[in-house]
């Protein structure tokens, strides 16, 4: 049983901008605590709120039968080493997947279990990844000069539970080392 009808997302299939539809917008001072670089990230902040990413919650109803669905739109650019990124999350229910679909760009996706095992898989223009349930997952795009750019699907009922990535942080994280991206131990993980 739904209340939804069928429905066309409008969105550009480069940008991920929707005509119609408002993005959530997710600028720098939305992101405290994210950066492992605090000096880094408190003096890009007074240098004005950087647009880091963007997002659509097309509002289906959170339940199981529905399926969640949207893009989100990395900038480019970076927090002293460390590349541009969502907060990333667990679902709440934690055993639920995650389709992405890169549209443009170059990124990718860290993730990581409860018990500590960590991949990290880049992606390009027409990479998908499949995030299995009891995976954090964060975007992360390692690009320095154009959009990462994907379209994602999630079981209507997962939840987002930001909690335990806001005060543990994730395991690993990406930053530049010599112009190019290297994954890393993360020196304020706090599990
Ligand atoms: O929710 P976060 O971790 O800020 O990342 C944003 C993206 O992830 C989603 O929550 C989907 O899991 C989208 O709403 C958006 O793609
Ligand atoms: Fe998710």
């Amino acid at each position: 049983m739904t209340d939804m009808t069928p429905t066309k997302f409008d969105f550009n299939t480069v940008t991920g901008l929707s005509k119609t539809a408002k993005p959530i917008a997710r600028p720098l001072s939305t992101l405290k605590g994210y950066f492992h670089d605090a000096a880094a990230f408190d003096a890009a902040l007074s240098a004005g709120d950087p647009l880091v990413y963007e997002y659509f919650d097309m509002g289906v109803p959170e339940t199981d039968g529905n399926v969640a669905y949207g893009t989100t739109s990395i900038k480019p650019g970076k927090i002293g080493d460390e590349y541009y990124m969502t907060k990333g999350h667990f679902h709440t229910v934690l055993d639920t997947a995650e389709v992405y679909y890169c549209l443009s760009g170059h990124g990718g996706m860290m993730m990581e279990t409860p018990e500590g095992k960590v991949e990290w898989r880049e992606m390009k223009t027409g990479d998908a990844v499949y995030v299995p349930g009891r995976w954090a997952h964060r975007s992360i795009n390692i690009s320095l000069t154009e959009p990462f750019v994907m379209f994602f699907a999630f079981p209507g009922h997962a939840g987002h539970d930001y909690g335990t990535i806001a005060t543990k942080g994730f395991r690993k994280l990406m930053v530049e080392r010599d112009g190019k991206p290297v994954m890393v131990d993360n020196p304020r993980w706090n599990g």
